[in-house]
């Protein structure tokens, strides 16, 4: 029945302020106010309609991602939008496009690249849209060995120009999001060449199609690479391949904040590490961790509606039967992701700040957190794009069939996110990146040099290395202090093992390579550790609203205790645990699971999602699943014509000549 709330008595068991618990999850009452009223814009408009999407072909497809983004960008300029709900707004419409690089890379790179007069120029051009662009970086042949990248940008001080070629089919631009069909502009990684000398990998802004008939110019052959995994999902994204032949591009075209090149062809590198020159990427890594939070609590929200929902067996005389959600194996499955959600919403906070703060710093020309910046940024990347990966499919099979299809949100989800482990530096290259840092961490214990950031805890090593957990009962699990200690000191005996054990070898980079394996649980350990912990300082601020906070510490709880049932062979094997200490954690985390349960639905309704944004029958607002799926399944083109077309061309002669045997 319309207007009915079928999860209302849900809704009533909750124990806290839910509307309080809206904000919180926002950030602040000002983020929470943009965000619901972009989404509810976005919601009411139909022209952001988006139930159609997993039955078009490609081409329509794209076509209707042009017209979104160029409708969306309309009303940004109508409604005068600032930067934070022009972002909002094409998040909700949750439809990835070229405007996601445009704004999300092309102009950062600009920012953060570009001198002062190279912003004065582009920028505006780029805020205006009048050009658009792409971050072209990843080549046919090599993506995560940035430095082997093969497009050379050689300076010809004839003509005060960079020549931009590619001269094998590896050196091919190949994955740029935008840069297939739309983008006018690039930044382009290229190894600049001055006077036969190879100076490394930099960012050069070269103009790639014609401002008047979109037309390549010449020496550019640019296109699609071609359908990537799912219907829809990143087929909304023109991903592309671009060769140069001899381009000419003027020498102000460099990004020059970094190093530059002089009018006589000298290189000049700025008194700044070079790593600035890959700034854009942890920007972007830093986004990305947020991202992880909302695509995973999407789909919790749905998984958890529906399991609230959907009955299956228990029925004693005619009563109803159980809900899903009240099973202990769904719950034990179900649970740690909802709080997993709220720990990546953390952490991303979190990240921001440390993010705001290096790029402060680097204003000032204080570059010593940026070995940090860069760790924490990779680690955590990777950490939540692979737990919200697995997570959105686990959702899926919460769900059981209905999950699979369509309908549900979750398939589209799962496919639209999974690229996620890979864009942005593959999830184990970037731990690998962790697992080198934790490595010169340790190795400069002895010196007298502290530790400091993420990695402070290694400046106790003493302590680390012989404390025992004083863990009694299952309810000392909830002392934050006690949780810490097991986390710290797991993440630093397992540094400690992989570094004893690199000195066995050679040399450090064949023992790196050896070792490899166990050096990324290594870093996971400590990207876990870091998680942990800012969920816990999250809990000592000032958190109004009732039972909010408490809701709050049951999910970090049940966050931390998950994470050491699940990985109890680590704690177990360094010694930091016993056995029945791990089997106390475990009868914990059952108890928390039952505490979460009341608050399960009210939990995700905190995420504010509107229907539209879920896209999912099974996750709909009001639990009124069984006859929107029916009726979903009638808008199914397929159920256009009663008999299919190619019946009358293949089936119905298969059936005659069965019938003509048959008589035989
Ligand atoms: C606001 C909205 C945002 C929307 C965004 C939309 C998202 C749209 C979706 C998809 C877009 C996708 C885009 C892309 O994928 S772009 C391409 C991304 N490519 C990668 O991520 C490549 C991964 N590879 C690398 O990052 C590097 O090559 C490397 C880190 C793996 C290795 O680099 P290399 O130069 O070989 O370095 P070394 O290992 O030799 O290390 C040297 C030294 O430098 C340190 N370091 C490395 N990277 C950084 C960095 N980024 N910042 C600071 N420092 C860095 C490294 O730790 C070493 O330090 P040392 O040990 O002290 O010497
Ligand atoms: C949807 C999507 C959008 C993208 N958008 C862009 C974009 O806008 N701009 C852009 O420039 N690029 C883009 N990319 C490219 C992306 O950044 C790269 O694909 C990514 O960095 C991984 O690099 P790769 O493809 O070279 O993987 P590879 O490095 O070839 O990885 C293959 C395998 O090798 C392993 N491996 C590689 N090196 C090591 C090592 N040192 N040790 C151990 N294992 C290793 C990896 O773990 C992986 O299992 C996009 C990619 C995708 C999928």
């Amino acid at each position: 029945m319309e207007g009915v709330d079928y999860l209302a008595p849900e809704r009533n068991n909750a124990q806290f302020d839910v509307d309080e618990m809206k904000i919180v999850w926002a950030g602040s009452r000002e983020a929470f106010e943009v965000s619901d009223r972009i989404a509810r814009l976005v919601a009411s408009d139909p022209n952001f309609r988006k139930d159609d999407r997993t039955t078009l072909g490609r081409k329509e497809l794209f076509k209707n991602t042009l017209r979104k983004a160029a409708y969306a960008w309309k009303r940004i300029i109508e409604l005068r939008l600032n930067e934070e709900e022009a972002k909002r707004l094409r998040s909700f419409i949750d439809q990835p496009a070229f405007t996601d690089l445009h704004w999300g890379m092309f102009v950062p790179a600009i920012k953060g690249q570009g001198t002062d007069e190279q912003q004065e120029k582009w920028l505006p051009l780029a805020y205006k849209m009048q050009i658009i662009g792409c971050y072209a970086q990843t080549e046919l042949g090599h993506g995560s060995n940035v430095q082997g990248l093969e497009t050379t940008a050689t300076f010809d001080p004839q003509t005060d120009e960079f020549v931009i070629h590619s001269p094998t089919l590896t050196s091919c631009k190949w994955w740029p999001g935008g840069l297939g069909k739309i983008s006018t502009h690039g930044v382009i990684y290229a190894r600049l060449i001055t006077d036969g000398k190879d100076h490394g990998v930099h960012g050069f802004i070269v103009q790639l199609r014609s401002l008047d008939d979109h037309l390549p110019l010449p020496g550019i052959t640019v296109g699609d690479i071609g359908m990537k995994f799912g219907n829809a999902a990143y087929n909304t994204m023109d991903n592309g391949v671009l060769r140069f032949d001899h381009v000419r591009i003027p020498r102000n075209q460099m990004l020059m904040r970094v190093s530059q090149v002089t009018r006589e062809g000298k290189y000049v590198q700025s008194n700044v590490p070079r790593q600035l020159v890959y700034g854009t990427m942890v920007f972007v890594r830093q986004t990305i961790v947020s991202d992880a939070s909302t695509a995973l609590s999407r789909a919790v929200c749905i998984a958890t509606r529906y399991s609230a929902v959907r009955r299956q067996f228990g029925s004693h005389n005619g009563s109803p039967e159980t809900q899903v959600i009240n099973y202990k194996t769904q719950q034990a499955r179900l649970f740690p992701l909802l709080a997993s959600a709220y720990a990546f919403r953390f952490v991303g906070e979190w990240l921001k700040w440390l993010y705001m703060d290096v790029t402060k710093r680097l204003e000032a020309k204080d570059f010593s957190t940026l070995p940090e910046a860069h760790a924490c940024t990779a680690g955590l990347k990777s950490l939540t794009t692979s737990a919200t990966a697995d997570g959105i499919e686990e959702c899926r099979k919460l769900c059981g069939g209905h999950g699979y299809l369509c309908s549900s949100g979750l398939p589209e989800l799962f496919a639209v996110y999974v690229p996620a482990c890979t864009y942005e530096g593959d999830n184990i290259v970037l731990l690998l990146q962790v697992a080198r840092h934790l490595m010169k961490t340790v190795s400069q214990l002895g010196s007298g040099k502290m530790p400091v950031g993420t990695t402070a805890y290694m400046g106790r090593a003493e302590h680390l290395m012989q404390c025992r957990s004083d863990v009694k009962q299952a309810k000392d699990w909830l002392r934050p202090n006690v949780v810490l200690e097991a986390f710290e000191a797991r993440a630093f005996r397992m540094s400690v093992a992989c570094a004893k054990n690199l000195t066995k070898f050679s040399s450090p980079e064949e023992g790196f390579q050896e070792l490899s394996a166990d050096l990324v649980e290594a870093a996971v350990a400590h990207c876990q550790l870091i998680v942990v912990s800012k969920f816990i300082e999250k809990l000592q601020q000032d958190i109004p609203g009732k039972g909010v906070k408490q809701q709050l510490e049951i999910l970090c709880s049940v966050y931390a205790l998950f994470l050491l049932h699940k990985h109890h062979g680590d704690f177990l094997s360094t010694g930091c645990i016993t056995p029945t200490q791990a089997s106390l954690a475990n009868e914990q985390l059952r108890s928390l699971y039952s505490q979460v349960r009341p608050n399960a639905i009210a939990l995700v309704d905190a995420f504010n999602y509107t229907d539209h944004y879920l896209g999912s029958v099974l996750g709909r607002y009001d639990g009124n699943v069984y006859p929107k799926l029916y009726e979903e399944a009638w808008k199914d083109p397929l159920n256009d014509s009663v008999v299919p077309d190619g019946y009358h061309e293949y089936v119905r002669p298969m059936l005659k000549q069965q019938l003509r045997n048959a008589r035989l």
